[in-house]
């Protein structure tokens, strides 16, 4: 039997006096049946005070570069830098820019342990986004390069400024905005990338920098292999 006649066999038995209960039961025929909640978790605090300061101490060595990309034919450089960790044949492609990775170092490799460990989730490569202040920011995008392993998750952790991360239904449009703060998780569940896009959008007020280390699970060699052909 579905849970919906056993909800309407209850209803059925109750004596008028508990009115109160049809009530509120009526109310979950009242949610709008067009919002639609996006495959994201937040998951506050996953890092503490400590592994955050650890983490800050080894960004300020990573070699972290404002890029170039190109969009309708114009040059633009990335309103932020950034740098690209992982294993070996973990590449990705920017801008039709093929990027190797850089070895992983000591305390982002700690994090990936962390993220098996805790949440069982495996990634290979990582990017890590420096953002100095609200104006730096990432435009709107859904993390579907070919590269990324179709069904895999991707985990977003963030250090330093709060800033809005917001997703977007891409046939609704529908926008929700989450607030990640210092030593916070996201995590955008596999059917996310098809369904919907993402931005992290300037914020003037926002004085702070943020570092946010986005893990993926990358097909290794996958642009080797395509070269070799
Ligand atoms: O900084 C963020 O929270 C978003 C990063 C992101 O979407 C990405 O690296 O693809
Ligand atoms: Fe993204």
């Amino acid at each position: 039997m579905s849970y919906g006649r056993g909800l309407l066999l209850l209803l059925f038995k109750l004596p008028t006096k508990d009115l109160q209960l049809t009530m509120t039961l009526d109310l979950f025929d009242q949610c709008d049946p067009s919002v639609i909640v996006p495959p994201v978790t937040l998951h506050p605090n996953f890092l503490n005070q400590r592994q955050q300061q650890l983490l800050l101490n080894e960004v300020s060595y990573y070699p972290l570069t404002k890029i170039e990309i190109e969009v309708f034919g114009k040059k633009h450089t990335i309103p932020r830098t950034q740098a690209w960790f992982g294993d070996d044949g973990c590449d990705c492609k920017y801008s039709k820019t093929l990027i190797n990775p850089l070895p992983w170092p000591p305390i982002l490799t700690k994090l990936r342990q962390t993220l098996l460990n805790r949440c069982q989730l495996n990634f290979n490569a990582v990017l890590v986004n420096h953002y100095k202040d609200g104006n730096d920011c990432m435009g709107w995008h859904s993390d579907d390069e070919p590269e990324i392993v179709a069904g895999s998750s991707i985990a977003s952790i963030t250090i330093g400024a709060c800033r809005d991360f917001v997703v977007r239904h891409k046939a609704s449009q529908q926008k929700v905005t989450y607030a990640p703060c210092s030593g916070d998780l996201i995590i955008m569940a596999p059917s996310m990338q098809q369904t919907w896009q993402h931005a992290l959008p300037k914020r003037l007020a926002v004085t702070k920098p943020r570092i946010n280390f986005t893990f993926r699970l990358i097909s290794p060699n996958f642009y080797r292999a395509k070269a070799n052909y």
